[in-house]
């Protein structure tokens, strides 16, 4: 909502004229499920508008979200369909079809195709350049006050302390977490073990000492040739793909919305439990540019578009191609717990809030 009252705020009728445009808009976009009744107070307007809930995405970001297990489920409708895909033999060990360049059933199904290569497995590198081209390149960051009058310093230190949690999130689940990372950790602890190193230390016949608690993470399984396999495998590519794309465009979308004059619908819980447009925080002179979409991206929007545009077609050919629906639906739900916990929790945790801002306010 925009929060501040249109005398103030509106100087020209015809600004006035898209002002109720947009108060009628509200009326009709807002959840029927919110659990707050309709409300005047932070709009200073007499037309009662209702308010999305500050505990879910808005209709807007619902819709973008719904790209991923949209994705996910055409991938997959498409590997059970597709007579070429069917064809090919499928390991559940190594979560793919053969790998020989004869007989996969495509590029894009081996592991050695050239993005998964130097894009998705350097994925977070990629993710973080592109994220810092944005911060670097977009006028909201710039300066002492932003291109629409925001604290550019506030919003810049807030934007990185997101990437920064939502890098953590990705490293504990992938990388490292006090030991095996939380991937890993999943697939022991749903019965997963190294088995070839357990039957080759049986021959050996250290079987005691090299016990399969001995090989904790993927990683370290496969490197000393072994088959990690028995337990549920939560893909780490949906993980990583639909985490990073969720990132960039929470981060992006919310700067250029804000930043062409679109309506920010975003709901807060306030400290005394008010609930109010995301507006009401964002500094007094709030953006209503309307300048040329092409600035309201600026050069680095311009990288995550294409970032999120190559995570998009690879977490499609990893739907087609890899794991079972199961694991890529876990991979899913994993990136979602992390999303929701930086995009939306701070919306009704006002501590939160504070410290790591939301996007584009
Ligand atoms: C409770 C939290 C505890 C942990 C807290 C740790 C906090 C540490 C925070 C940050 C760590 C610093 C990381 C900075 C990174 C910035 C620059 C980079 O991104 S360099 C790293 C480049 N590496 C990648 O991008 C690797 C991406 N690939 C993967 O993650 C995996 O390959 C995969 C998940 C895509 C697939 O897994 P695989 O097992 O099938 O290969
Ligand atoms: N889109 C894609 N392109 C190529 N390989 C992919 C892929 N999606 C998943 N894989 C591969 O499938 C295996 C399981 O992926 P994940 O668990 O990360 O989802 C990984 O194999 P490797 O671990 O042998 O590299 C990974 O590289």
């Amino acid at each position: 909502m925009d929060d501040t009252p249109p005398s103030t705020n509106l100087r020209s009728s015809a600004k006035t004229r898209r002002a109720l445009a947009e108060e009628r808009h509200a009326m009709s976009s807002s959840s029927p499920s919110s659990p707050y009744p309709p409300s005047t107070a932070t709009t200073g307007s007499l037309v009662p508008t209702r308010r999305n809930s500050p505990f879910l995405p808005t209709p807007l970001e619902t819709a973008i979200l719904a790209l991923f297990p949209a994705l996910l489920a055409f991938g997959t409708l498409f590997s059970v369909l597709s007579p070429q895909v069917r064809r090919a033999e499928f390991d559940p060990t190594t979560q793919s079809h053969a790998q020989h360049p004869d007989e996969a059933p495509g590029y894009f199904a081996r592991k050695d195709n050239l993005l998964n290569v130097f894009f998705v497995k350097r994925g977070w590198f990629w993710t973080t350049v592109a994220f810092a081209a944005f911060v670097l390149t977009h006028p909201t960051f710039r300066g002492g006050r932003g291109a629409g009058g925001g604290s550019s310093p506030k919003r810049f230190v807030t934007a990185c302390t997101r990437w920064a949690l939502i890098t953590g999130a990705w490293f504990a689940a992938t990388q490292w977490c006090f030991g095996p990372p939380l991937i890993d950790r999943h697939f022991m602890l749903t019965g997963g073990r190294c088995e070839v190193v357990l039957q080759e230390a049986r021959e050996l016949e250290k079987a005691a000492a090299l016990d399969t608690g001995h090989v904790l993470s993927a990683l370290a399984c496969k490197s000393a040739g072994g088959a990690w396999k028995g337990g549920h495998d939560i893909s780490g590519h949906v993980f990583m793909l639909v985490l990073s794309s969720g990132f960039l465009l929470s981060e992006v979308g919310w700067v250029y919305w804000r930043h062409r004059g679109r309506r920010d619908d975003r709901s807060i819980v306030m400290h005394d439990r008010a609930v109010k447009g995301a507006g009401v925080e964002a500094d007094s002179t709030t953006e209503r540019t309307g300048g040329r979409p092409e600035d309201a991206l600026a050069l680095g929007g311009k990288a995550v578009a294409v970032v999120v545009g190559l995570n998009c077609w690879m977490l499609l050919m990893t739907a087609i191609y890899f794991h079972t629906w199961f694991e890529k639906v876990t991979g899913l739900v994993a990136s979602a717990i992390a999303l929701y916990a930086v995009y939306i929790l701070p919306r009704f945790v006002p501590a939160l809030r504070q410290i790591v801002g939301l996007p584009g306010a």
